[in-house]
C-alpha cells in the first residue's frame, strides 16, 4: 500500500480539490474523519472501477470535441482518476487530450469554459504578478508552461482561448513522464489579439484589445519571468506556441538567466532531428547525402534547421557545407539573403542564390530543381504538398523522407494515405498529429507521429532532476539520441519508438538530459548516483493513498 498523505480540507472543499478527491472511492473511515457523510451515495468504489465508469462516459460522446470535454471535465473533478484512465488508455485518450482534439478545444475554449485551471495573467495585471503569483496554493510548483496563445498549433492567433495547449501539455508532462501535477502551472498571458472573430465575439473570455507590442510587450513578459524567477527559482520556464516574432527572440534573451526552453523552436526540432536520423540510419545514408527542404520559416521550421545544422556539424561537415544543404520557404518563397524583414534565425539559412525559372515562388519547380530527399513541412498550411510535388520528389530519391508535421489533422500539408499513393508506397512518413497505421499493396504501414510529446516530457523530468542551470543545445541532441536509442532497441518498422513505448521513452530523454548537463557542467550540486532518487521526488503515480487528517498549521 501507497505511504499516507497529510490532508487539511474536509467536506465540500476536499470533493472540490481535483488532486484530493477521491469521489466515491474514500472509506467509510475516511467519510467519518473527513465530514463526508450525507455528501456522497452510500457505495464506495475502487479505482479501477471509477476508471472504467470514466472511459465509458467519454467513449458515449460523439466526436473529438465533446469527448476533450468530458476528459477535462474529470481532470478538474479527480485528477487520479483522470491519469489512471490515461495510464491505461493513453494511445486513445492523446488525441483527445492532445492534438488534434485540443485544437479543437482552443477554436472553442470560450464556449467550452468550465472551471478555471492554471492562470490567465492579463495586460491589466502589469505591475501585479508577483502579487499573482504569492499565493500558496502555488508554494510547490517547479514548473511553468506559458503562452501568450499568438501561435496556436498551426491555427494562428487565439488569445487567450489557447490556454487548452498549456493544460493539454501539462496533462501530458504526468502520464508520459509521471512528474506530479500538482508541481505544475498552466499560464496564458493575455496581451490581447489581433484575431478579429475573437474581438468581435461576446462569448470571447479573454481580453478585449489588441495585442501589447514593442516595449510594452518586452516590459510584461520580463516582468512575468522576473517574477517566476524570484517566486520558484528551482523551477523550468516551458515556452508554448509563441508566434514567431516573438519565440526565437524570447528564448535568446532568456535561455541564459532561467532554467527555459521552447518547446516548438527545440522540442520539434529534437524529435524531428531524432525520425531524420533514424531515416537516413535506415536507408543507409549520412546527413551530408541529404537535400532538405523546409517549408514555413518560423519557430519550428528554423527550430529544425538548426538543430540539423548542428548534427551535420558533429558529422564532420563545415557550417559553410552544413548550410548549403538547407532550403527554407517562408511567405516570400525560398529565403534569401539581403530579403527584408528576415529574422536573425532566417538569415543564417538564407541561400546566396535563387533558384531559376520561378522555382523560388513555385515549390514543384524548386523540387524539380533542388531534388531534396527530406521535406519537412511546418506551414500550417493544409494540402500545401500537392501530388505534383510528391511524385516529383519521388521521381528524384528512391525513399524520400516526406514529413507534414503541421498540427492539428486539419492543417496537416499532405495526407499520408495521399503521400504514399503518390510515391507507390516508397516515402517514408513522419506526421505532428496521429494516423492509424495505413493499408498499402497489402503491407500495413505504421505513421510516426513525429510530435515533441516524444521530448518535452522527458526533457523537463531529467532538467528539473539534475538541477540544470540552463538547457544547453547539447541537451536537446542529447534528448533526439535517447529517442532513437529506443527506437533502435525496439521491433517495430517505423522510425520512432511505438507511442506505447512514450514512458519508457521519456525516462530515458530524462536520463540523457541529466548526464548531457552534468557532462557540461551546467548542474555542479548534481551527482549522478542521485538521478533515480531526484526522479521518484519528483515523480507521481494515479493511485490512491490513505488520508490521514491534520488541520492546516
Ligand atoms: O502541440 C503539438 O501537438 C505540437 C506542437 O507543439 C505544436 O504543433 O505547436
Ligand atoms: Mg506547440
Amino acid at each position: 500500500m501507497s505511504s499516507p498523505l497529510t490532508v487539511s480540507l474536509t467536506g465540500q472543499a476536499l470533493l472540490d480539490s481535483p488532486f484530493f478527491n477521491k469521489g466515491l472511492a474514500f472509506t467509510k473511515q475516511e467519510r467519518d474523519i473527513f465530514h463526508l457523510n450525507g455528501l456522497l451515495p452510500s457505495s464506495e468504489h475502487d479505482l479501477e472501477i471509477q476508471v472504467s465508469n470514466a472511459y465509458e462516459s467519454i467513449m458515449r460522446q460523439e466526436g473529438n470535441l465533446n469527448r476533450h470535454v468530458t476528459l477535462r471535465a474529470l481532470q478538474d473533478e479527480n485528477e487520479t482518476v483522470f491519469y489512471a484512465l490515461l495510464d491505461k488508455y493513453l494511445i486513445e485518450m492523446m488525441p483527445l487530450v492532445y492534438t488534434p482534439g485540443v485544437g479543437e478545444a482552443c477554436l472553442n475554449f470560450s464556449k467550452i469554459y468550465q472551471r478555471p485551471r492554471g492562470l490567465y495573467i492579463t495586460a491589466e495585471h502589469k505591475g501585479r504578478i508577483s502579487q499573482i503569483l504569492a499565493s500558496p496554493d502555488y508554494d510547490n510548483i517547479r514548473m511553468v508552461i506559458v503562452t501568450d496563445g499568438e501561435r496556436i498549433l498551426g491555427l494562428g492567433d487565439l488569445g487567450a482561448n489557447g490556454m487548452g495547449i498549456p493544460i493539454g501539455k501539462l496533462s501530458l508532462y504526468t502520464a508520459c513522464s509521471g512528474l506530479n501535477p500538482s508541481y505544475m502551472l498552466p499560464v496564458t498571458l493575455d496581451v490581447g489579439t489581433e484575431n478579429e472573430a475573437l474581438l468581435n465575439d461576446p462569448h470571447y473570455i479573454g481580453l478585449k484589445q489588441r495585442r501589447l507590442r514593442g516595449k510594452a510587450y518586452d516590459e510584461f513578459i520580463d516582468e512575468f519571468v522576473k517574477a517566476v524567477q524570484k517566486r520558484w527559482p528551482n523551477s523550468l520556464l516551458h515556452w508554448e506556441d509563441f508566434a514567431g516574432r516573438n519565440a526565437a527572440p524570447l528564448l535568446q534573451r532568456y535561455r541564459d538567466q532561467i532554467l527555459s526552453f521552447n518547446d516548438d523552436i527545440q522540442g520539434t526540432a529534437s524529435i524531428a532531428n531524432a525520425a531524420i536520423l533514424a531515416g537516413i540510419a535506415k536507408k543507409k545514408e549520412t546527413l551530408s547525402q541529404q537535400r532538405i527542404v523546409i517549408i514555413g520559416g518560423g519557430s519550428a521550421g528554423c527550430g529544425i534547421a538548426y538543430q540539423l545544422l548542428q548534427a551535420c556539424i558533429a558529422e564532420g561537415l563545415s557550417q559553410k557545407e552544413a548550410l548549403n544543404l538547407f532550403y527554407i520557404f517562408d511567405r516570400p518563397g525560398l529565403l534569401l539573403q539581403g530579403m527584408d524583414d528576415l529574422t536573425e534565425a532566417q538569415q543564417l539559412f538564407a541561400r546566396p542564390d535563387a533558384l531559376t525559372d520561378g522555382g523560388n515562388t513555385d515549390l514543384t519547380k524548386a523540387i524539380n530543381q533542388i531534388r531534396p530527399t527530406i521535406l519537412i513541412g511546418v506551414s500550417g498550411q493544409a494540402g500545401l504538398f500537392t501530388k505534383d510535388m510528391i511524385t516529383s520528389m519521388a521521381h528524384y530519391c528512391e525513399n524520400p523522407l516526406i514529413f507534414p508535421l503541421s498540427n492539428p489533422t486539419s492543417h496537416i500539408e499532405a495526407r499520408p494515405e495521399d503521400i504514399l499513393a503518390w510515391t507507390k508506397g516508397k516515402a517514408i512518413i513522419g506526421t505532428g498529429s496521429p494516423f492509424l497505421p495505413i493499408e498499402f499493396d497489402g503491407k500495413i504501414i505504421k505513421i510516426d507521429q513525429t510530435n515533441n510529446a516524444y521530448i518535452f516530457p522527458g526533457l523537463g523530468l531529467g532538467a528539473l532532476a539534475c538541477q540544470a542551470q540552463k538547457i544547453s543545445d547539447n541537451m536537446l541532441m542529447a534528448a533526439a539520441k535517447a529517442v532513437v536509442s529506443c527506437s533502435a532497441s525496439q521491433e517495430h518498422d517505423g522510425l520512432l519508438p511505438p507511442l506505447s513505448a512514450i514512458k519508457d521513452v521519456a525516462h530515458k530523454v530524462a536520463r540523457f538530459v541529466a548526464l548531457q548537463a552534468k557532462e557540461e557542467g551546467l548542474c555542479p550540486d548534481f551527482d549522478e548516483t542521485s538521478l533515480e532518487e531526484n526522479i521518484a521526488s519528483l515523480s507521481w503515480e494515479p493511485v490512491y493513498r490513505p488520508y490521514h487528517f491534520a488541520p492546516k498549521a
